[in-house]
């Protein structure tokens, strides 16, 4: 079976998240769940958005790449992405752009990369408060190296990632429909 993961990256706020329940709504991708030490949002679950860990389970994990971002530890296991693979061929995960470069480095052509940008921090911002994020979590989250270093694609991804501008929905869901359509005419064939 020819599978593929579709890595959603780019900065805090971009839609990385939108972008993946998209692609799992319109095309039945299955998510890859991966694993965190921060506390959970409002209305995020237990095994649905992430696995919440403590500084100790965290680390029982087997996992692909792992990193620590803005304070906290995130990690995606081999088993999260082979139990997508069990339910679909294409498959979706959302990264940070270090997480990005070990999936392309370790997957190769398995590993599709789409980054995210929107060019304007404050509408980054608006888009975090927007959400439900509290201020002080907002604040914290744009004072990180991570954060700051997500907003341009990364040298490593130069020429081996699709860049998508999500200004207006329907243009990126657009971009998005003509990426997976290259991929989905591939597996069904
Ligand atoms: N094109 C768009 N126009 C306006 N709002 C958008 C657009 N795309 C996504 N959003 C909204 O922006 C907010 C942030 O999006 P999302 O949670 O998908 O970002 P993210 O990249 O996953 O963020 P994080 O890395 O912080 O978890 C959400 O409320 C989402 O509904
Ligand atoms: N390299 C990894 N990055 C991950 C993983 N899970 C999530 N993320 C990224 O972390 C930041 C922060 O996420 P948030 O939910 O706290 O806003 C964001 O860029 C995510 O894409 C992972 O397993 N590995």
């Amino acid at each position: 079976m020819n599978n593929r993961v579709f890595v959603i990256t780019g900065a805090a706020g971009s839609g990385k998240t939108t972008v993946r329940d998209y692609l799992h709504d319109q095309y039945k991708m299955a998510r890859v769940i991966t694993h965190t030490t921060r506390p959970s949002r409002e209305n995020e679950r237990d095994g649905v958005d992430y696995y919440f860990e403590d500084d100790h389970s965290f680390f029982d994990n087997h996992f692909l790449e792992s990193v620590h971002y803005a304070g906290h530890y995130y990690g995606s296991s081999y088993e999260g992405l082979e139990n997508a693979w069990e339910k679909s061929p294409l498959a979706t995960i959302v990264l940070d752009t270090a997480g990005a470069i070990t999936y392309k480095e370790k997957l190769g052509d398995k590993a599709i990369i789409i980054f995210l940008q929107v060019g304007d921090t404050e509408e980054l911002q608006r888009r975090m408060q927007g959400r439900g994020d509290n201020a002080a979590m907002v604040e914290k989250r744009i004072q990180s190296k991570e954060y700051h270093r997500d907003l341009e694609l990364p040298y490593e991804l130069a020429g081996k990632a699709y860049q998508v501008i999500n200004h207006d929905w329907q243009q990126t869901a657009q971009q998005i429909d003509k990426i997976v359509e290259k991929y989905r005419t591939e597996t069904a064939g």
